[in-house]
């Protein structure tokens, strides 16, 4: 996928629970990504792992001591809240505690991004969504699951990187932004986190905290998730170019496309291969099995000027033949549709 990068969310996700993820969890279980370095199973694209993001054209910053936050906490045997847990002025900041500034020491529990504490995940074969991430636990609703980890490289070089990436036809899409300015990409270098696939109705949401003076990216569960599930987060994708990538999530208030909420999702130029499990719709027990554009069959959408009247977010939808979208449509709980016809779309 082209010139498209997933965002960090800028307002607190409203999922409700999570029936949705890719809905692929009869896939095998291979692998655990609990430590750092694994042999990835055969098929996977290889990428290196890394345990902490890279910076490409600068160092890490070297915390001043002026600028260390410090908080009140002092560890008290008798109250397990104590060391920093949800009272702690750095917890309520999102911000991790400076080792050897923290009042409760070894004790301190807020540096869950410095020690890795990661719940324990496995990557898996998904069904038609390639290679994903499953909870190989119980995980409690909050709970950090994983950092993203990758290059970090300014929005520009992002761009850049995806029209190459699109020039070596990498499918897939492993960029997403961190702020405004930056962007993490684990195509070539990442961690597990990488695995994470799309749900519109996602279990896992990212968070950002500061550690030791850098903004950091982490998953976190939305609900508690039960062990053999599948980890999903919303993309809120940015589609600028290139192909689409049908979403199967199966959500019942699934948009489709990923990036279908976007600014840019307005003009498009698609095609569906036959053969690329990717990106085709699999007949299945999924929510979508009635978008019957695969099967053999190769739907094609030139990019084309669409009037004004007919742009939505999901404008895109109108494009493909689905053999049943009013079923789909009705069956939806999105807030801004715009259905054959109707000009009206409401604000989302
Ligand atoms: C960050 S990667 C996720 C890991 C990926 N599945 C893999 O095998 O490496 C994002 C890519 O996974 C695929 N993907 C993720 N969620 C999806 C979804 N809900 N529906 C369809 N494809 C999805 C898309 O091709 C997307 O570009």
């Amino acid at each position: 996928m082209r010139c498209s990068l997933f965002q960090q969310p800028i307002y607190a996700t409203a999922a409700g629970p999570s029936e949705g993820g890719t809905g692929s969890q009869t896939a095998n279980a291979y692998l655990s990504c609990f430590c750092c370095c694994v042999q990835l199973p055969e098929g996977v694209t290889p990428f290196i792992q890394i345990t902490q993001n890279v910076f490409l054209r600068r160092k890490h910053k070297k915390l001043k001591e002026d600028d260390i936050a410090i908080c009140q906490c002092k560890y008290d045997t008798s109250d397990p809240e104590s060391a920093c847990v949800e009272r702690c002025l750095n917890v309520l900041t999102n911000t991790e505690c400076t080792p050897g500034y923290c009042q409760c020491g070894d004790t301190c529990e807020n540096q869950i991004f410095q020690k890795r504490e990661y719940a324990k995940t496995k990557l898996f074969r998904t069904n038609g969504c390639g290679w994903g991430l499953l909870a190989d636990e119980n995980i409690k609703a909050g709970q950090f699951i994983i950092e993203y980890c990758g290059e970090v490289i300014s929005s520009e070089a992002a761009k850049k990187r995806s029209h190459v990436y699109e020039a070596h036809e990498v499918k897939d899409t492993y960029m997403i932004s961190l702020d405004t300015n930056y962007v993490i990409d684990s195509t070539r270098k990442g961690n597990f986190a990488r695995f994470l696939n799309h749900s519109c109705r996602p279990n896992c949401e990212t968070r950002k905290w500061t550690v030791l003076g850098e903004t950091r990216l982490g998953i976190f569960a939305m609900k508690d998730i039960s062990v053999g599930m599948e980890l999903t987060i919303n993309y809120y994708f940015e589609w600028c170019a290139g192909a689409t990538v049908r979403c199967l999530c199966g959500a019942a208030n699934c948009c489709i496309f990923l990036g279908a909420k976007s600014q840019q999702f307005k003009e498009y130029n698609h095609v569906w291969k036959d053969g690329t499990d990717r990106y085709k719709v699999e007949p299945s027990n999924r929510s979508h099995k009635n978008y019957n554009i695969g099967s053999g069959s190769t739907a094609k959408m030139k990019s084309q000027r669409i009037p004004k009247w007919k742009k939505s977010r999901c404008t895109p939808k109108r494009k493909v033949k689905f053999s049943s979208r009013k079923q789909v449509i009705k069956g939806s709980t999105r807030r801004s549709h715009q259905v054959r016809g109707d000009k009206k779309t409401k604000s989302l």
